[in-house]
């Protein structure tokens, strides 16, 4: 596959064609990290580190990832009073991370677009987690409503304190691409190959789905990380995506 492979035909997506598969390394230590991204090889140009590998060494990761030449994207999920999140996201900025998500509360979003003024750094709102499902919101104490309404109004109020990017399941990305506009990305995880396991994903669809529906980058973890050949499924995602016009 050329480096230079690009889809000009969505002005969002610009750019090397690769970077739209956001890789994520749910794996428990840095070495396994390392390996895995030494088996993915240029197949891999942009990864995710989150809870597993952050705190297991990740942040020194990320900074050799970035010093490779490598996107990362730090998913902490920060939540927590204004302040706390304003500096962590300040010193995600100074880290050189493309990515980083928080929860989409808008005293959170605000902080974290504070924190991060000045730098590259592009602030994700993860709306609503794709392993809930309506039924799971009520549990959670939210009054009667759906997942998609709920992501819906907080891609509003993102958009509106100036958050870069939504997290949200590619089944709702087109209502959200409607709420946010053009130019913001749009980020699904609850990416699963057709025949590949839904785990404890709930809000799934294919990787030629999720670019038909809007998304700007997948997340995918377990169909990458856990395959027998993790180049090639990660080969094939790409596959996908640069048949699927967007
Ligand atoms: O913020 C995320 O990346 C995220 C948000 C969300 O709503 N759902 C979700 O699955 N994720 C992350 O995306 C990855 C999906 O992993 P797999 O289900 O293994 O492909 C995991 O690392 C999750 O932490």
């Amino acid at each position: 596959m050329s480096a230079a492979m690009s889809l000009s035909t969505n002005p969002v997506s610009e750019g090397d064609i690769r970077d739209r598969l956001i890789i994520g390394l749910d794996v428990p230590s840095v070495e396994e990290a390392r390996a895995l991204v030494g088996r993915i090889g240029e197949a891999g140009t942009f990864y995710k580190i989150g809870y597993q590998l952050a705190y297991a060494g990740g942040f020194e990761l990320a900074r050799e990832l970035i010093d490779q030449g490598k996107k990362v994207f730090l998913d902490l999920k920060l939540h927590d009073i204004g302040n706390t999140v304003e500096e962590g996201a300040r010193s995600v900025a100074r880290l050189g991370a493309t990515f980083l998500t928080v929860h989409a509360y808008p005293q959170t979003m605000r902080a974290a677009v504070a924190g991060k003024a000045g730098s590259s750094l592009k602030i994700l709102a993860v709306t609503v987690l794709t392993s809930y499902d309506d039924n799971d919101l009520i549990e959670a104490g939210y009054a009667p409503t759906t997942a998609a309404d709920l992501v819906a109004r907080r891609a509003g109020q993102a958009r509106d304190l100036g958050v870069d990017g939504i997290v949200c399941a590619a089944t709702e990305a087109e209502r959200v691409r409607g709420i946010v506009g053009p130019d913001r990305l749009i980020v699904t995880p609850g990416i699963r190959p057709a025949g590949s396991d839904a785990g404890d994903q709930k809000r799934i669809v294919t990787p030629s789905e999720g670019i038909r529906l809007g998304a700007n980058h997948l997340v995918v973890a377990r169909p990458i990380v856990r395959a027998a050949d993790p180049k090639a499924a990660a080969e094939a995602i790409v596959r996908e995506i640069s048949q699927t016009p967007a």
